[in-house]
């Protein structure tokens, strides 16, 4: 069927405590939602992209402004997510903005074919574990509240944000307390390879990784690194297509790969950086980036194929809000459900989404 148009919604979600990482602090989130309407229905996308462009390049407004002038032109009327897919080759980065499109067409294409994400994607088990991510703190006791309640919630990993100044003595405090406690840190890009002897201090910790210690465009760095401490390396993102994630793993720059739909430009190429890890005996497991419901629907859904055998970061609505867009997704012994509704398999509470809305588009085909 025909693609009619699409909106663009802007949301702002306040956050129920600050969350603090290596390239700053956020105490809420401007979202832009994606609703995809064709004489099926509809299907809503979530674009994970930050108000300032401090994660990677991208950052709300110029999202909307690449699905509005350079996106949803070459869709035409077509809503046929690999052709889609095809369609943006020719428009360079991007990738949130694309995978945003690229989940709204795909939520109405399997809606409309009565089929779930997770029946479509793959998934082998009914729910997935989840993991939850910790930002810095003002102190060393703060971390540990922060970290006791997760683990007191049933989270089966914790994450810690760390940068230099904020590393080594929150990782012992928090293994010393918690002795068996999977955990792993996430630096966001904020270390040198000059910090490897410092980096490598965190080895007699047992995390299960390091994620993304170098700027994104280092995977020679990473691979030396690799070289020179014990601790798995993980990376994020620098891994932005299933092409670059084979490279990375065939140089030794990282051993567990964090898979992020938007990062990488939609589900179907997740699914690429799924397959193509797997094919290399390399685990993932799926990233974060406090996603409403509607994007935590789909990424549940991913984390349940058979190579995601680390807990993600697909914690509970409550982690990040007081009230989600959608039916929060809530921890039941650890874990979250994977929806098994068409499509995402949830839909944004009118109510709530009124009163969160700064501004909506609708943008014709
Ligand atoms: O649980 C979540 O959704 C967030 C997990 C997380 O730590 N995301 C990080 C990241 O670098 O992966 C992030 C935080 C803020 C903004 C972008 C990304």
């Amino acid at each position: 069927t025909e693609l009619e148009g699409l909106e663009l919604r802007w949301i702002d979600i306040p956050l129920v405590s600050p969350f603090r990482t290596s390239f700053g602090t956020e105490t809420a989130r401007r979202v832009l939602l994606v609703r995809a309407v064709t004489g099926d229905g509809e299907g809503w996308g979530e674009c994970v992209a930050m108000d300032e462009p401090v994660y990677s390049a991208e950052y709300v407004e110029g999202a909307a402004q690449v699905i509005r002038d350079f996106l949803l032109p070459r869709l035409g009327r077509g809503a046929d997510p690999w052709k889609a897919e095809e369609a943006f080759r020719p428009v360079h980065g991007h990738p949130m903005a694309k995978a945003a499109v690229g989940a709204a067409l795909l939520d109405v294409w399997l809606r409309a074919r009565d089929t779930s994400f997770g029946e479509f994607l793959g998934a082998v088990r009914p729910a997935v574990p989840s993991g939850v991510s910790v930002g810095i703190m003002d102190s060393v006791p703060e971390l540990l509240d922060a970290v006791d309640g997760y683990v007191a919630e049933g989270y089966r990993r914790i994450k810690l944000k760390i940068e230099p100044g904020w590393d080594v003595a929150p990782v012992r405090a928090v293994r010393e307390r918690h002795p068996d406690l999977p955990l792993q840190v996430d630096a966001n890009t904020a270390y040198t390879l000059a910090d490897a002897r410092h980096l490598a201090r965190l080895d007699p910790f047992d995390l299960l990784l390091i994620e993304q210690p170098l700027p994104e465009d280092d995977i020679a760095g990473h691979a030396a690194l690799a070289r020179l401490v014990a601790t798995p390396i993980c990376l994020d993102e620098s891994i932005t297509s299933a092409a670059i994630a084979a490279d990375a793993i065939v140089r030794g720059a990282t051993s567990v790969v964090n898979i992020k739909p938007g990062r990488v430009g939609g589900f179907l190429e997740a699914r690429r950086v799924h397959d193509v890890c797997a094919a290399h005996g390399v685990p993932v497991w799926c990233g974060g980036m406090l996603e409403t419901g509607i994007g935590r629907a789909a990424n549940v859904a991913l984390a349940a194929l058979p190579n995601f055998t680390l807990p993600g970061d697909t914690s509970a609505s409550s982690r990040y809000f007081a009230t989600d867009v959608t039916e929060p997704f809530v921890l039941e012994d650890g874990a979250l459900l994977v929806p098994t509704g068409p499509g995402i398999g949830v839909a944004p509470d009118e109510a709530v989404l009124r009163a969160l809305t700064v501004r909506t588009e609708f943008l014709p085909a």
